[in-house]
């Protein structure tokens, strides 16, 4: 296939004082998935937009390759489905998922949906170019490659931020309202959060060339000892191979011990047809590795700026559901920043922003538990009692297929966002667990398992539900009301 992208989009010249001369209303720092998405979408609602990007290169990394379907609806929201076109990306109808021998085959629950409606995998480097590229090409929405070095504080407020563009100037640029995309990485979401980052592990990467996935436009998930092992199309050439990796088990890439790893504990658990292939991807060498993180969000409310994207809340990407979330935010931002003409009144206007970190939550919750809870079940080695019987319950749950997959794969794929729904999908798993273990007749051991894999489950759920916010996620209705609310410069 032919893909004509210039790698590069052109940097407007900056002026060394750039009060955000031309007057910018929102300047936005980063633009990766959700820094790019924001750009397009404000600069549509007519803001004046200044973005600045480290690096305005075509990105290559190996994170956000698979979008769930509920982000597909997402990116259609924003105007932007457009952009998964002409980059080669390849539809997802489900997963496959493949334990101990056995598999099973899940579609997700799309009957409601138009036909075009599917998760995507893509190389996230071409789409994230192609948003900024649309983005680039409203008037009012000026793209520049720079680093930005801090925010600029006055009497607690975020007037605008200071930053070295690649020519090594120092600038300083203004404006009511900067949002903060700079990604999991963030190194300005210190003054703005109380982020609690915890690394969970990390994934090996590799991509297969020369091999066809069992089936076609499917995930495969490989439930693997002592992680699990995913394969999805990113072209129609090329599979993603994820190899998940305990924290403190990473073997070096370097020395020669990783390759050894992947041939000796890897190779053989994955399935036949792309086994070839995965060998002669660790001979071709080139393995990448990307840590694992979760961050429940903790943002500390300051007028004059917002956190988005993976700087405001990460999750394992076991489910890949981050960009899902990215874009589910930046809809729910600009639907309430929509109403406010004038930002220039930063107390009210961040007021006025607070229900934000509420409204998210039915979706972000929801993605991020099932994230939380799939890593927990079949990613790490644990000493989560019954953690087998767990896992088997799980797999063989799924298997049944029909309204049991349904649910979960809803759940998963951001189409059902809503968090008592995945309490109560994961209440089942727990009971059919149960009523497996004790059959054909209950007896004192059993029932001692049954305790420990109560124990365990629910134990599980309710440590990560803790860390999400029982209230905010559970009842956000009761928390905040925005369409009554007055937006700070429609009040007479
Ligand atoms: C290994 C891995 C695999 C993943 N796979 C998936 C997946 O399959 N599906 C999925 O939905 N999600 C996945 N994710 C998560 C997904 O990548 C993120 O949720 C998503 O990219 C978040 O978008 P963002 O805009 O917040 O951050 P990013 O997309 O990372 O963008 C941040 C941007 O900020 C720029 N930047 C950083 N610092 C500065 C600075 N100081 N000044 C200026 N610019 C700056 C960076 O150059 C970058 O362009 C994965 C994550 C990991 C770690």
């Amino acid at each position: 296939m032919t893909r004509k992208h210039d790698q590069c989009i052109k940097s407007s010249t900056a002026s060394s004082a750039s009060a955000s001369a031309g007057g910018a209303d929102i300047i936005i720092v980063g633009a990766g998935v959700a820094g790019a998405a924001l750009a397009y979408t404000l600069g549509k609602d007519g803001r004046g937009v200044h973005v600045i990007e480290r690096e305005l290169r075509e990105p290559d990394r190996i994170v956000g390759e698979h979008l769930q379907p509920g982000g597909y609806l997402k990116l259609i929201e924003l105007g932007l489905e457009d952009c998964l076109r002409d980059i080669d990306a390849q539809p997802v109808h489900g997963y496959a998922i493949y334990k101990e021998g056995k598999h099973t085959n899940l579609s997700y629950p799309l009957h409601n949906f138009h036909s075009d409606v599917s998760g995507r995998c893509f190389h996230n480097g071409r789409f994230v170019h192609r948003m900024r590229q649309k983005a680039a090409t409203l008037s009012n929405v000026r793209l520049e490659q720079g680093t930005v070095t801090s925010l600029i504080e006055e009497d607690g407020t975020i007037k605008g931020v200071h930053y070295k563009t690649d020519k090594g100037e120092q600038i300083t640029a203004y404006a009511p309202l900067t949002l903060v995309c700079d990604g999991c990485f963030s190194n300005l979401r210190r003054s703005l959060s109380s982020p609690q980052v915890e690394n969970l592990s990390f994934f090996v990467g590799l991509v297969l060339e020369n091999c066809d996935l069992p089936y076609a436009n499917y995930g495969h998930v490989v439930l693997g000892d002592p992680s699990p092992i995913l394969f999805y199309q990113i072209s129609s050439t090329e599979i993603r191979c994820f190899v998940d990796i305990h924290r403190q088990k990473l073997p070096s890439i370097s020395n020669g011990e990783m390759a050894h790893y992947l041939k000796t504990v890897v190779a053989p658990q994955i399935p036949p047809q792309l086994h070839d292939s995965f060998i002669a991807a660790i001979k071709k060498g080139k393995i990448r590795s990307m840590p694992n993180r979760s961050m429940p969000s903790r943002p500390r409310p300051t007028p004059g700026t917002m956190l988005l994207g993976d700087a405001l809340n990460t999750r394992h990407p076991l489910t890949g559901g981050g960009m899902t979330v990215a874009l589910s935010d930046v809809v729910i931002f600009r639907d309430l920043l929509r109403p406010i003409h004038d930002l220039h009144d930063a107390s009210a206007v961040c007021n006025h922003l607070q229900s934000f970190y509420t409204l998210r939550k039915p979706m972000a919750s929801t993605i991020n538990i099932s994230a939380g809870l799939v890593y927990k079940v079949f990613g790490a080695s644990s000493d989560i009692p019954a953690m087998k019987e767990i896992r088997q319950a799980c797999f063989d749950y799924l298997s049944l297929g029909g309204i049991f997959s349904d649910t979960s794969l809803s759940i998963v794929s951001g189409l059902n966002p809503r968090p008592l729904c995945l309490f109560l999908n994961f209440s089942s798993v727990a009971l059919f667990a149960i009523y497996r273990l004790l059959l054909p007749f209950p007896s004192p051991q059993k029932l001692c398992l049954v305790a420990r894999l109560l124990f365990g489950a629910f134990g599980i759920i309710f440590r990560i539900i803790k860390a999400e916010g029982v209230s905010q996620m559970l009842f956000p209705a009761t928390l905040c009301q925005p369409t009554t609310e007055q937006p700070p410069d429609s009040v007479n």
